[in-house]
């Protein structure tokens, strides 16, 4: 996080910004991905504000990156455990919780948005946010698929907005994507070399794939027959089935006669009936808590 906090700060280059340490993150959405870049910042000696919409919704997110630490801990730490639950304190302690936005981002450095893939809703974030936060503060959207310059002209900094597109899940993947716009100028750019399309490279072009057999039969033979981690059933649910449908709703839209974005009544369905994958514990599979 450090490094990424490092690279934005070198690339934005309005001279209001370039002096700027990323000390104080705000990350608005601790859904899976936001509490996972909300423990990648804390981990790296950031102080980190964490904002969702209910205190409920902020416990359980803190459950989470406890418990996602511990199992970073017994791998860190494993002939020290006294020194790995040291960590996890000083972890924890680098992370409040908010449902105020506006309060979050009074001093904020940086600010990740990693809410709803909905354009509407992000974009009413960044414009209410950018009345609130200081001058400096950088805008940062871990959006999978829509364009950041829409985002970014919903506020009065586009030259401070760009996209910080982590995977999932966070403090596992190594991989993560800075997204420029025309308007972040400078040396902003895509640490990741690749082809910029809907859904901003060629590594969701991956994800969407033509499968013809049974969920369990593609699963095993793309982790067999391509060393995927995970088959593409697999990993939707890991993703989110209601996140992979607002994504490939939106490459819909932009290319309605692509078949590799034709609608999915399986998905539809399963969104419909609520079944999100892992974080409601059935998707396209079942899970236990
Ligand atoms: C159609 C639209 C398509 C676009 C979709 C867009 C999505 C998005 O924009 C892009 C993405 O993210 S795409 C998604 C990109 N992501 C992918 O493709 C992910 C592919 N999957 C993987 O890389 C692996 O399956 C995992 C790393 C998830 C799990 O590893 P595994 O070996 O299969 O099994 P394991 O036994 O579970 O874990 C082994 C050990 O790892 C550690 N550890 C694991 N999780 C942890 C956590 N949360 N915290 C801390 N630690 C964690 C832990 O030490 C654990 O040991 P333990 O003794 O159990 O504690
Ligand atoms: N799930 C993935 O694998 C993955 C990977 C990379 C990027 N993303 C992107 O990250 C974003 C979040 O995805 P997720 O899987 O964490 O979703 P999620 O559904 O797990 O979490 C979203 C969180 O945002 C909160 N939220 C929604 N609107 C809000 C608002 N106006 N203010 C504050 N909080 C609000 C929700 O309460 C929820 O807790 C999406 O843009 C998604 O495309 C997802």
């Amino acid at each position: 996080m450090a490094f990424f906090a490092h690279q934005i700060q070198r690339s934005f280059s309005s001279s209001v910004v370039r002096n700027v340490v990323i000390k104080n993150v705000t990350i608005i959405g601790g859904g899976q991905m936001g509490a996972g870049i909300a423990q990648v910042a804390a981990s790296t000696g950031h102080s980190v504000t964490l904002v969702d919409m209910t205190d409920d919704i902020l416990k359980k997110a803190m459950k989470g990156i406890q418990s996602s630490l511990r199992r970073v801990v017994k791998k860190k730490f494993s002939d020290d455990p006294e020194s790995g639950d040291d960590f996890i304190q000083k972890v924890m302690q680098n992370v409040s919780t908010n449902t105020n936005p506006a309060a979050a981002v009074t001093s904020s450095d940086l600010v990740v948005e990693a809410i709803v893939e909905n354009m509407k809703i992000k974009q009413d974030l960044f414009g209410f946010l950018d009345k609130m936060a200081p001058e400096h503060t950088i805008f940062a959207s871990n959006t999978s698929s829509l364009p950041i310059s829409d985002m970014a002209s919903a506020t009065s900094r586009p030259d401070r907005c760009g996209g910080l597109h982590f995977f999932n899940p966070v403090p596992m993947m190594k991989l993560v994507e800075v997204v420029a716009t025309s308007s972040t100028r400078g040396r902003f750019r895509s640490l990741n070399p690749c082809l910029v399309c809907p859904g901003h490279t060629w590594v969701h072009q991956r994800c969407v794939s033509v499968c013809h057999g049974s969920k369990e039969d593609i699963d095993i033979g793309m982790k067999l027959g391509a060393g995927y981690p995970m088959g593409p059933f697999e990993l939707s649910d890991y993703v989110g089935l209601d996140t992979i449908k607002f994504i490939t709703d939106g490459w819909r839209e932009k290319e309605p006669d692509n078949p590799l974005f034709a609608p999915s009544d399986l998905l539809n369905k399963l969104v419909s009936e609520g079944k999100l994958g892992k974080k409601s514990l059935q998707g396209f599979y079942k899970y236990s808590k």
